[in-house]
């Protein structure tokens, strides 16, 4: 397997961005004035007071950065056929795909033992002859990327060297994430290249693409293809569409998209994929992908029961901080995540709990991706007890072991209303795979009615928590399970 860069050179691509190794060692953490724990003035200069835009590229990259292995889902595969009288099959075992052996090789050396719950019945579709297109909707890390690649390799002819594949991603950093796959699974596959048709890569004029593979973002690809010409299209047999839903989020990448598949052969084969499915993604879906197959996989269910839901009215924010110091004491045997509006309160916050002599972190959106993914890093390990952030962290970012999270802020949509769902997010950080967790909102008293539209909307009660009186707060925390 090769991977051609042509233009500015690999170098130049990796300078720009900054790869995650969760491997380097806590002095070179602290060294790093960026991520050093405490000292808020200096790295978070951008104190805003406008509310945090959750950035679904970012977090989906930050998600990749810190996963460690496949995300496991206890649900069964939702498969909705093109031809329902088609045999549905699915497989056990990675043989039974019957691939080359040089891609069987590439798998089990990425240490792969067996097909995800998503592969046993997406894999046999994808490879299927004829080919069928498919949508494919599950959860992040539940290997979807994998599966993909896998259909790719398997469809591409070494021998004939011109594009075969080409899959578009969101973002530079999600191609080139989509691109490592691809070259450590296919690095066995003698005679297959690759090439990342992203910013900062651009080919030689007059130059003609001879990697069989193109992975790239839909507006580099477009000038790639009808600008540059440097890519010519009848010969593609696989179109993939990675992270669907954050795809629409980015202005004129559906049609850029759109107008790229025009361009290929009607019987090439179309795999669209996304964490989600909302109406924006079906509508991208069912424009893009003729005649599919349709995979679904459950999402884990977000559920309340297991989350003690308490508050405490203060009179203004000096009081919440002083709420907030009083909980801190009975963090010593929990990890909690505190949630503000804004930046600029998450860091005032952040800043006048470490001159009361509390160890926090801050994570707000104005970080780089790598960066955050070295706090929440750290903060899995354990080695930060108390993360205050916004709602950049609210959901989609997965740390299992908080067992406390205090809402600093009521969750507020642009009409000044409670956003129930941004509430569910916040508080779903506690209490997951069925641990017990508790969340306590610290809310002004001119706002504790508010409250009552949490109460009614979830048909869940909050009951009154005195933060003055520490005993009462160690009484309700869970035991045994932190
Ligand atoms: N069959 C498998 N066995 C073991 N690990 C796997 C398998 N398939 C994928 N993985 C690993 O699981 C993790 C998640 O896989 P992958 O990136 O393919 O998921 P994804 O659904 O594409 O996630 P995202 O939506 O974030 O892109 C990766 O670390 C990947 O190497």
């Amino acid at each position: 397997m090769e991977s051609l860069w042509t233009g500015r050179g690999r170098g130049a691509l990796a300078a720009a961005m900054p790869r995650w190794n969760p491997f380097r060692e806590p002095s070179d953490l602290q060294n790093n004035n960026i991520i050093a724990p405490g000292n808020f003035e200096g790295k978070y200069r951008n104190d805003s007071d406008v509310e945090e835009i959750v950035d679904l590229a970012a977090n989906s990259l930050l998600n990749k950065l810190i996963r460690k292995s496949l995300v496991e889902s206890p649900h069964n595969v939702e498969v909705l056929q093109r031809d329902p009288t088609s045999p549905l099959y699915s497989v056990k075992t990675f043989v039974e795909l019957h691939l080359k052996p040089e891609l069987l090789q590439g798998v089990y050396a990425m240490g792969f033992n067996r097909p995800s719950k998503i592969q046993e019945t997406a894999l046999p579709m994808m490879l299927a002859d004829p080919p069928q297109n498919l949508i494919a909707q599950s959860q992040s890390g539940t290997g979807k990327t994998a599966a993909f690649v896998l259909a790719m390799l398997s469809r591409v002819d070494p021998l004939k060297k011109f594009p075969q594949c080409i899959c578009l991603s969101p973002t530079f950093e999600l191609a080139l994430q989509t691109g490592e796959v691809i070259e450590q699974m296919g690095k066995y596959c003698e005679g297959v290249k690759i090439v990342y048709a992203i910013r900062g890569n651009r080919p030689l004029k007059g130059t003609y693409i001879d990697a069989q593979i193109i992975v790239g973002t839909p507006g580099t690809v477009m000038d790639w293809c009808f600008k540059l010409k440097l890519i010519h299209l009848e010969h593609i047999r696989v179109f993939v569409l990675d992270e669907a839903d954050v795809m629409i989020g980015v202005q004129g990448y559906t049609d850029h998209s759109v107008r790229v598949k025009r361009a290929m052969p009607e019987n090439c084969q179309m795999l669209l994929f996304s964490a989600t499915f909302e109406d924006t993604v079906w509508c991208f879906a069912e424009r893009i992908v003729p005649d599919p197959n349709i995979i679904k996989l459950k999402k884990e269910e977000m559920t309340l029961d297991n989350i003690l839901q308490f508050y405490d009215a203060c009179a203004n924010r000096e009081q919440k901080l002083q709420a907030l110091c009083n909980i801190y004491s009975t963090f010593t045997i929990a990890q909690a995540i505190v949630f503000c509006q804004t930046r600029k309160t998450a860091k005032w916050l952040a800043c006048e709990m470490l001159k009361d002599g509390h160890m926090v972190e801050l994570l707000s959106g104005e970080l780089t991706v790598t960066d955050r993914a070295i706090i929440i890093q750290r903060f899995r390990e354990g080695r930060e007890k108390v993360l205050i952030t916004t709602n950049v962290c609210a959901r989609g970012i997965d740390v299992q072991q908080v067992s406390v999270v205090v809402n600093f802020d009521l969750p507020l949509n642009t009409d000044g209303l409670i956003d129930f769902e941004t509430y569910l997010h916040r508080i779903g950080r506690t209490g997951r795979f069925g641990k017990k967790g508790i969340a306590i909102t610290l809310v002004e008293k001119c706002c504790v009615y508010m409250l009552h539209d949490i109460e009614e909307h979830f048909g869940i009660n909050i009951k009154r928590l005195n933060t003055r009186n520490v005993d009462e707060i160690e009484k309700f925390l869970p035991k045994g399970n932190l």
